[in-house]
């Protein structure tokens, strides 16, 4: 059996999107699929997959999501590249709306309001061409707690953020020093009993700083969206800048990441709303 995908990316943080409209096609999504349609070698290649499915679809199969994602057409049901599920993908989301933008799915000129595990997510082109920016309301961060990570013999305190999915935030004195990152880094499995993504995090200047970031489920990669909006809001708290008179609202931290720049700013609802580039590389259709 053969079916329709497409590939693109969001600051290089790459995904398959699998067009499924009425939940025919990919209603179980099994763990195999999306490791093969991930395979950089074997596969198509990607950090994950994003079946694109409409909501009322996703109830018969994931009522549980369904039910989370109320008012929004569209669902992003997104798998990390070892087929695990995951609640968020910041740059996955800006995909999925260029995608529906592009396929006339959506009204343009509109925001656009995607449906995820972590909720309604409203997408909004950010002016000119879509491709070159949109900007995602990413909802309020959660600082959770302080904990620990490591790499090797080496350890860093770490700031705990929830961004729907769960985050630890470590800032380092140059981002070599979290190595070669082939392995997930040392956590306490207590805090984190589901897996984590790992930020490594630099200053660069004022309301400036660059990552590295190891995800869970699918390897280090060259940028993530939750992380990014996870390492601003631990970067504002260490500036005082949150609830302080020199209020992060509306000032925009720029985070650079391996595979370009998002921009990262907290609106005076206490939203972070992140800015980025998504693009669609190649459509086609596959037997994997
Ligand atoms: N790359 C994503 C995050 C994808 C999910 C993550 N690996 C998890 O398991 O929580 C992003 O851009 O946010």
């Amino acid at each position: 059996m053969t079916y329709p995908f497409l590939k693109g990316h969001g600051t290089r943080n790459d995904f398959v999107l699998l067009p499924d409209h009425d939940g025919s096609v990919h209603g179980g999504l099994a763990v195999e699929r999306v490791r093969a349609l991930c395979d950089r070698r074997a596969g198509i290649g990607g950090d994950g997959v994003l079946r694109v499915v409409r909501t009322a679809a996703l109830a018969a199969t994931d009522p549980g999501a369904a039910a989370l994602a109320e008012g929004a057409e569209w669902f992003m049901d997104y798998r990390n590249a070892d087929g695990s599920v995951s609640e968020m993908c910041g740059n996955g989301v800006r995909v999925f709306a260029l995608h529906l933008l592009q396929e006339g799915l959506v009204e343009p000129g509109t925001p656009i309001p995607v449906g995820t595990r972590d909720g309604v997510k409203v997408v909004t082109p950010a002016g000119g061409a879509p491709e070159d920016g949109l900007t995602v309301d990413m909802g309020a961060p959660r600082l959770v707690g302080r904990t620990e990570v490591s790499v090797g013999e080496r350890a860093w305190p770490a700031r705990h953020v929830d961004m729907g999915n769960p985050h630890a935030v470590a800032f380092v004195d140059s981002l070599d020093d979290a190595g070669a990152l082939t392995e997930a880094p040392g956590h306490d499995a207590g805090v984190y009993p589901d897996g984590v993504n790992v930020e490594f995090v630099v200053r660069r200047g004022p309301r400036h700083v660059a990552m590295r970031v190891h995800e869970r489920g699918s390897g280090e990669t060259s940028s993530c969206g939750t992380g990014a909006c996870a390492v601003m809001v631990a970067a504002a708290e260490a500036d005082g800048a949150l609830g302080s008179d020199d209020d992060a609202a509306g000032a925009a931290y720029r985070v650079d990441l391996p595979g370009g720049t998002l921009t990262i700013a907290l609106d005076e609802r206490g939203h972070m709303l992140m800015t980025g580039p998504a693009v669609i590389v190649a459509r086609g259709t596959t037997d994997l």
